[in-house]
C-alpha cells in the first residue's frame, strides 16, 4: 500500500491534498481506508477529472449552444409504431420476439445504480412499493414479468428458455439489492440467471475544482451515470457472460417505470426484423416541459437531447400537424445487439460526453463539522446511456402507448407527477382496462354493477380496484378464461391462486 507521504505528494501535485486535511485526527483503520481510497483514485486521473468538472461546471448550464440549427426530428423511416400499425404487422413482430426469446437469445439489463434522491429514499428504488393491494415492489413486478415472458415463449415454441437478468448496481445499491433478492428467494428465478454487477463511482467536485470530503475519512463519490454501463460491462466481463449464454439481443431499461415490459417481444421483434443494432422505445411527449429526453437527430445523427439540455423554445416548437415537433419522448427502454455493445465498450466509450449535474453534496467544513448544504455546492459528472446512439449503424425508434407502457417513479408524493400515487393508479387503471376487455364486470361497494361508462375517478383512480399478477398476464393476454362474464367485487386480486380457482375445469 502507498504510504501517507507518497499519497500526500501525489495529491499535492494534483492540487488535491486538502483531502488529507483530517488525516492526523483519524484512527488507524480510517487512515488506512482513506489512503486506499485516495490511491485508487489515482492522482493524475483525479486532477484531470476535477479540472474537467470545474470547466464543465463553469459553462452556462442548460441548453447546448447552436442546438436549434442542428436539430431535426427523426426521419419517419427510422420510426416504427406499435400504435399506428396493423394487427398483422404487430403479430409478426411479436412472433419474432418470442422466437428469439425461446432461442435464449434475449437478455434484459436493468440500470439500478441511482440513489433515488428525488424519491427521497435511502434504499434502492427497485425495493420501493407504491401501495398496490399485493404490496409488490418494483423488483418483484419486474421479476414476475420475466418469468411470464419466458413461459409465454415456451408455450408458443415448446421450449424451456431463459431470459437472463443483468442488474447494474452501484456502491449504494449493490449490497441492499443482493440482500433483498436473497431474502425474497430471487422471486423464484434461478439465481444463476440473475447477474448483479457494479458501476464505477466518480468524485464530486466543488465549483473551484476541488474533490469534496463527505467525511473526514471519505471522499464524496457518486455513480458515473447510467452511461457508466459501458465501462461496467467491460469491468465485469458481462458481454463474455452473455456470449457464453448465446445472448444476442439486450433490452436495457431503467428501474423506475412501473409499467415496463421486460424483454417486450413486440419491441425486440421489431428491432430484429429491422436489422437494427440499437433502438429506443418512445412515447409521445405529454407536454413541452415534460422531463423526458427527446429522441431526434443532431447534425443528421440519431441522438437523445436530455430534458435538462433543451431550451423551452425548442421543446415547445410545433410541427406541421400542430403537435410538438420534438415529440418522441425517451422512456429509457433501449435495444442493443451484443455486437453493438461490444464495439461500444471497446472503441467508443472514451468518446462519451460527461454531463454536468449541480448537486447538494454534504461535506465536512474546515473545522470538521458535517454540513448539509441548502444550495448546490458541487458538480457530479455523469455519462448517459443513450449517448451511444450516435455510433449505431442502424438506429430505430419504436413508439408505444404511454398509458400501457410508461409511468415512472421519480418523485415523492408531494410532487404532482411521476410519484408513487400516479404509478399505482397507472398500473391499477391498466389492469382494470384489461379485465373489462376480457369481459369482466365490476360491482361497487353496494353490490351494484358498474357500467362501461364508469370512467376513472377525478383523482385518476379506476372505479374498481383490480390487480393482476404479472405471473397471470404479461400485457393483458389470456385473461378471458378467468374473467369472461364474471362479476367481480372490488378490490379484486388476480394472482396465481385466484387464477387456479377461476380456471375452467377443461383447461
Ligand atoms: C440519462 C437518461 O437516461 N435520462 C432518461 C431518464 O431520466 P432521469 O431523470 O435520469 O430518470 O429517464 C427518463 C424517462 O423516465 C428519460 O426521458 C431520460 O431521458
Amino acid at each position: 500500500m502507498d504510504s501517507e507521504r507518497d499519497v500526500r505528494a501525489q495529491l499535492q501535485r494534483a492540487g488535491q491534498d486538502h483531502l488529507l486535511r483530517f488525516y492526523a485526527d483519524l484512527a488507524p483503520e480510517a487512515r488506512a481506508a482513506l489512503l486506499a481510497e485516495l490511491a485508487s483514485l489515482e492522482a493524475d486521473a483525479l486532477r484531470e477529472h476535477c479540472q474537467r468538472a470545474a470547466a464543465a461546471g463553469a459553462l452556462a448550464p442548460g441548453p447546448l449552444p447552436d442546438l436549434a440549427a442542428r436539430l431535426q426530428p427523426l426521419p419517419p423511416e427510422r420510426v416504427g409504431s406499435a400504435i399506428r400499425c396493423d394487427q398483422e404487422t404487430r403479430l409478426r413482430w411479436e412472433e419474432e420476439g418470442f422466437r428469439q426469446i425461446s432461442l435464449n437469445k434475449v437478455a434484459v439489463l436493468l440500470l439500478a445504480g441511482g440513489q433515488g434522491t428525488r424519491l427521497g429514499v435511502t434504499y434502492p428504488k427497485g425495493m420501493y412499493q407504491v401501495g398496490l393491494p399485493s404490496q409488490k415492489t418494483l423488483y418483484q413486478l419486474q421479476a414476475e414479468r420475466i418469468r411470464r415472458v419466458q413461459q409465454l415463449a415456451d408455450q408458443r415454441q415448446g421450449t424451456h428458455c431463459t431470459v437472463p437478468w443483468y442488474i447494474m448496481t452501484s456502491e449504494f445499491t449493490l449490497g441492499p439489492t443482493i440482500k433483498f433478492f436473497k431474502e425474497h428467494d430471487f422471486f423464484h428465478l434461478d439465481p444463476t440467471n440473475v447477474v448483479l454487477f457494479e458501476q464505477r463511482m466518480l468524485p464530486a467536485v466543488t465549483f473551484e475544482g476541488k474533490a469534496i470530503l463527505e467525511r473526514k475519512d471519505k471522499v464524496a463519490m457518486a455513480p458515473d451515470g447510467n452511461g457508466g454501463l459501458y465501462c461496467a460491462l467491460a469491468d465485469h466481463q458481462i458481454l463474455e457472460d452473455m456470449k457464453q449464454r448465446g445472448v444476442e439481443f439486450v433490452h436495457v431499461y431503467c428501474v423506475d417505470n412501473i409499467l415496463v415490459r421486460l424483454a417486450d417481444p413486440v419491441f425486440i421483434g421489431f428491432c430484429v426484423l429491422q436489422g437494427a443494432d440499437c433502438g429506443a422505445k418512445v412515447v409521445e411527449k405529454a407536454y413541452p416541459e415534460e422531463p423526458v429526453g427527446v429522441v431526434c437527430q443532431v447534425d443528421g445523427v440519431p441522438q437523445v437531447v436530455e430534458y435538462s439540455e433543451i431550451s423551452p423554445e425548442i421543446a415547445g416548437q410545433l410541427g406541421a400537424d400542430g403537435g410538438l415537433l420534438y415529440n418522441a419522448g425517451n422512456i429509457c427502454n433501449h435495444f442493443f445487439t451484443r455486437g453493438f455493445l461490444d464495439v461500444v465498450t471497446r472503441e467508443f466509450e472514451p468518446l462519451l460526453r460527461l454531463h454536468v449535474a449541480m448537486k447538494k453534496v454534504p461535506y465536512v467544513d474546515e473545522e470538521g463539522n458535517l454540513v448539509k448544504p441548502l444550495r448546490p455546492n458541487g458538480i457530479k459528472m455523469e455519462k448517459f446511456v443513450f449517448d451511444v446512439f450516435q455510433f449505431a449503424k442502424n438506429f430505430v425508434a419504436f413508439e408505444v402507448c404511454r398509458e400501457e407502457e410508461f409511468s415512472p417513479l421519480k418523485n415523492d408524493d408531494t410532487a404532482d407527477r411521476d410519484n408513487p400515487s400516479t404509478c399505482r393508479r397507472a398500473l391499477l387503471a391498466q389492469h382494470y382496462r384489461w379485465a373489462l376487455q376480457a369481459g369482466a364486470h365490476f360491482l361497487d361497494v353496494h353490490g351494484v354493477q358498474l357500467t362501461e361508462q364508469s370512467g376513472l375517478l377525478p383523482n385518476g383512480d379506476p372505479p374498481a380496484i383490480c390487480e393482476i399478477s404479472p405471473l397471470v398476464s404479461y400485457s393483458g393476454e389470456g385473461l378471458e378464461m378467468y374473467l369472461q362474464g364474471r362479476q367481480l367485487q372490488s378490490p379484486f386480486i388476480l394472482d396465481e391462486d385466484q387464477a387456479r380457482l377461476l380456471r375452467p375445469q377443461d383447461c
